[in-house]
């Protein structure tokens, strides 16, 4: 996107992103549909592991929160489901494999054993055909692109109130204010740059950031404001695009002893955190004993309609069961209604990912603040449901690791890859934000080139890390690898070279993934748990080939995006790109690099081809640092 000058006007700031996201959606919805119409496309995608084909419902029985879980397995029941990718949390659609064009059943996977699936829907789904053959198959998330769309609508024409004030103020029509923080008692435990960011956040009046490089406790100064603004009285959302990050705020957050309620499908949630979902509170509450059971009468009620296939029931008499059964499934729903209003409101704290942000829930509920944590890796649309329903924002991200995935290369060029916090730093000219300075995680030299690429020269190490290596674990033998904390490994010239991928899309390298697990297995035999070493590529294909190499050690073989937010003792990144002509492909993006180097705490080495990357002047610079803060090795010296 041009670098938009401010103030942006309402009708064309947002009327430009509702059209990349119609682009986004279109890209995402072809690869979907293709795959539902058209049956060389549903082959692929079973083949895939995408959908399930030929499967029967053979439970159904009530689950949380009035949703009806659905248990699937193969029509012949004794027979395993496939391999597949349905994990548990996907969104899916359940079709009649002979009607697929027929509007099916969208649930979310709640449970996957070798021979059922439990999937959790709305409704019962209400299919023609008495007993049809099914397919279960991966969807897009059209409800969440809805709320972003009508977020977005509310904000174009709102004309009066807290939220013209704010959404004016983020568009730069007027400047952001600052008032001063009374009584401002700072938290011991959090260092001076941290202090100053929990202030900067307090003193907000419309909205601040607060940009956490890799390892700099964005997360505990998240906390701390968060800690500040509820001991002051007021009532926060706290939001991330991420049900990971979401559950690393709830769970720092608990901790710390603050009421806290979690939205969201408690599938989507991490095991140990499942009390503090609202599902389970509501379920755990004793009205709620007495609307499960107006459900169970409502699912008998439905059942005993669907059994008159042959014997013919008096007129209207299975539509006076249905109808019966709908009001039933409503009161219980009234129930727990009441029921979910009082939760919210006991609560200090209320977190959901962005696109769990269900006004279902909130009906029109209101918080002081609204904090969005990984903002950077949020599209602007996918920010205004929380924006909209709060007086206050604080942003908290890091612009310089990856931005939001995106699939349509044209809505990525038109710049909905953008966040919103990247563009609120960029086009600000007050100081709205404040970036963390120490960071808790690197030894000095690994921190070193990250530091001055992409802060300005602005980390430092804490001293409990500066010099941290891994031959200072009591278990790990001293050893030339382990009492050194940066190595580059050259594979130039060595005829390494890269390959496409069995799926065409990626790339892998196969000689540099032996010298890979080679090291891997190097380190582990000096001492260094499997558990504490990672291994990071920005290459699908080549994640895939290390995994199979190392099945069954325990080591983590993860794409750079798959481990951003991470952290190992020991990280061995494979860049795989080695080719006669400099291609790099997306290498080229930097932030991505920039997570990929900053993964590791105690010992990083890095293995590529400097003949292929050097010309690019990113990594020619990269060079120059591990020869400055490391060593420098060729391949041939680990032959
Ligand atoms: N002031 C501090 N003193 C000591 N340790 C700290 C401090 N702040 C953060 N840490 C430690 O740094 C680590 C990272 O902190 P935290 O989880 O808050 O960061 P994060 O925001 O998740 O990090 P990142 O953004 O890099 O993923 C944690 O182990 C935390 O205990």
């Amino acid at each position: 996107m041009a670098k938009s000058l401010l103030p942006l006007r309402p009708q064309d700031h947002f009327g430009q992103l509702a059209r990349l996201l119609a682009l986004e959606a279109a890209a995402e919805e072809e690869r979907a549909r293709k795959s539902i119409e058209n049956s060389a496309a549903a082959d692929q995608a079973i083949a895939s592991g995408h959908a399930i084909n030929d499967l029967v419902i053979a439970d159904e029985f009530p689950g949380l929160a009035g949703r009806t879980i659905l248990a699937l397995r193969k029509r012949t029941m004794q027979m395993p489901l496939p391999p597949h990718r349905l994990q548990v949390g996907s969104p899916v659609i359940l079709l009649d494999e002979k009607q697929p064009q027929v509007r099916g059943a969208r649930g979310v996977v709640s449970r996957r054993s070798a021979e059922q699936l439990e999937i959790a829907v709305n409704e019962p789904p209400e299919f023609e055909s008495d007993a049809p053959k099914l397919r279960l198959q991966l969807f897009s998330d059209e409800v969440s692109r809805n709320r972003q769309l009508q977020a977005m609508r509310t904000a174009t024409t709102v004309e009066s109130g807290r939220i013209k004030q704010l959404r004016d103020s983020l568009l730069g029509e007027t400047a952001p204010k600052f008032r001063e923080v009374k009584n401002f008692v700072a938290d011991a435990a959090l260092d001076p740059s941290q202090q100053e960011g929990v202030k900067l956040a307090l003193s907000a009046e419309d909205f601040a950031c607060i940009h956490g490089p890799p390892g700099t406790g964005k997360t505990t100064t998240l906390v701390a404001v968060i800690r500040q603004l509820v001991a002051r009285g007021a009532k926060v959302l706290a939001t991330a695009p991420s049900n990971l990050a979401v559950d690393h705020l709830l769970e720092k957050l608990h901790l710390a002893g603050v009421r806290v309620l979690r939205l969201g499908h408690p599938a989507r949630v991490q095991e140990s955190l499942h009390h503090l979902v609202l599902d389970e509170q509501v379920e755990n509450h004793p009205d709620v004993a007495v609307a499960r059971k107006l459900v169970r009468d409502a699912l008998r009620l439905k059942d005993r309609a669907a059994k008159f296939t042959r014997a013919k029931p008096p007129p209207g008499y299975k539509q006076e069961l249905r109808a019966e059964a709908r009001e039933l499934f409503s009161d219980a729903r009234r129930i727990e209604a009441g029921v979910v209003r009082y939760l919210l409101d006991s609560a200090d704290v209320v977190l959901a990912t962005l696109t769990g942000i269900d006004a279902t829930v909130l009906e029109d509920r209101r918080f002081d603040v609204a904090v969005i944590d990984e903002a950077a890796q949020a599209t602007e649309p996918a920010c205004w449901p929380a924006l909209l329903r709060a007086d206050r924002v604080i942003l908290a991200g890091d612009p310089f690791q990856l931005p939001p995935t995106i699939i349509s290369p044209e809505a990525a060029r038109g710049g909905l890859a953008r966040s919103l916090m990247e563009r609120l730093l960029e086009t600000s000219t007050t100081t709205i934000s404040h970036r963390l300075a120490v960071q808790y995680r690197m030894h000095q030299s690994i921190m070193a080139f990250s530091s001055a690429e992409f802060y300005e020269q602005g980390l430092t190490a804490d001293p409990s890390v500066a010099s941290h290596l891994l031959s200072d674990l009591s278990e790990v033998t001293p050893t030339d690898r382990t009492s050194t904390a940066l190595e580059f490994i050259d594979t130039a010239g060595a005829g390494y070279d890269e390959r496409a991928g069995s799926s065409q899309e990626s790339r892998e390298n196969p000689q540099e993934a032996e010298l890979v697990v080679k090291l891997a297995l190097a380190l582990r035999d000096a001492g260094v748990a499997a558990e504490a070493i990672a291994i990071i590529s920005p290459y699908a294909a080549q994640v895939r080939l290390l995994r199979r190499l190392l099945d069954g050690t325990l080591i983590d073989v993860d794409t750079i995006d798959g481990f951003q937010g991470r952290e190992s003792e020991a990280v061995i990144i494979s860049l795989v790109r080695s080719n006669a002509t400099g291609e790099i492909g997306f290498l080229a993006d930097v932030r991505r690099m920039n997570v990929a180097i900053t993964r590791a705490r105690r010992k990083l080495i890095i293995i590529g081809d400097s003949a292929t990357i050097g010309g690019h002047d990113f990594y020619a610079r990269m060079l120059s640092w591990v020869e400055r803060e490391g060593i420098y090795r060729t391949v041939w010296e680990e032959l």
